[in-house]
């Protein structure tokens, strides 16, 4: 089981600076959405030259011309881009043509996905690495968690897991125990007052139970 930060800052600076100070305990780090709008495909490079060993994923939320945007991240040096499950599947399958192409991976963020299972079972046919199963920001302000969805899909696909939305040192037992591949956690960390100690906190409870 992996962690993965989400760091939904608006700067570049602060990016770098929260991706310091907890890259000892993460294992992926994602340029999250709000992020990669404001500051652009430079800090890919950048960040991938600053933790050329961590792995590096691009949440582009990707809505159409899944192939065009995928390839751009991963030759900027993303390791991991999304694409919406939402989106046309012409649009999923084309960023997964793009990280086939490249050597890299996709996952499928089933966000506003009405049927998660049967849209997850298609894009594991149609070769995507992982399926994100996903409370965005707006929906846990109106009170949803993941935790339902992923104890439904972890028991009904094969394809790897990625969990995101409010996960915090309070709701992480529950979700670990469905053991998902990746746990995305943002807030909780970034929000911290001490956002190394938090992600050293996440980081024990997930390696021990890896
Ligand atoms: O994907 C996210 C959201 O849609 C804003 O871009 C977050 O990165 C994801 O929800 C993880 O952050 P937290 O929910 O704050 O843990």
């Amino acid at each position: 089981m992996k962690l993965q930060l989400a760091i939904d800052v608006l700067t570049s600076e602060e990016a770098l600076v929260l991706a310091k100070k907890t890259s000892k305990y993460i294992d992926i780090i994602e340029i999250g959405t709000p992020l990669i709008k404001h500051e652009g495909v430079r800090l890919i490079s950048l960040m991938k030259a600053l933790h050329p060993k961590k792995e590096l994923l691009v949440d582009l939320k990707t809505m159409d011309v899944g192939e065009y945007e995928a390839d751009f991240c991963f030759e900027a040096g993303a390791d991991i881009v999304t694409v919406l499950g939402v989106a046309d599947i012409k649009t999923i399958e084309g960023a997964i043509v793009s990280a086939k192409k490249h050597g890299k991976k996709v996952v499928v963020d089933m966000i506003n996905v009405a049927d998660k299972i049967t849209r997850a079972k298609e894009v594991a046919e149609l070769g995507a690495d992982y399926v994100g199963i996903h409370s965005g920001i707006d929906q846990q302000n109106a009170g949803q968690s993941p935790l339902a969805d992923l104890k439904k899909l972890s028991k009904a696909v094969d394809i790897p897991l990625v969990v995101a939305g409010g996960i915090n040192l309070d709701t992480l037992d529950e979700i670990i125990a469905c053991k998902p591949e990746v746990v995305v956690v943002g807030g909780a960390i970034t929000g911290a007052k001490n956002p190394k100690k938090i992600a050293k906190k996440i980081s024990k409870k997930i390696r021990k139970a890896s």
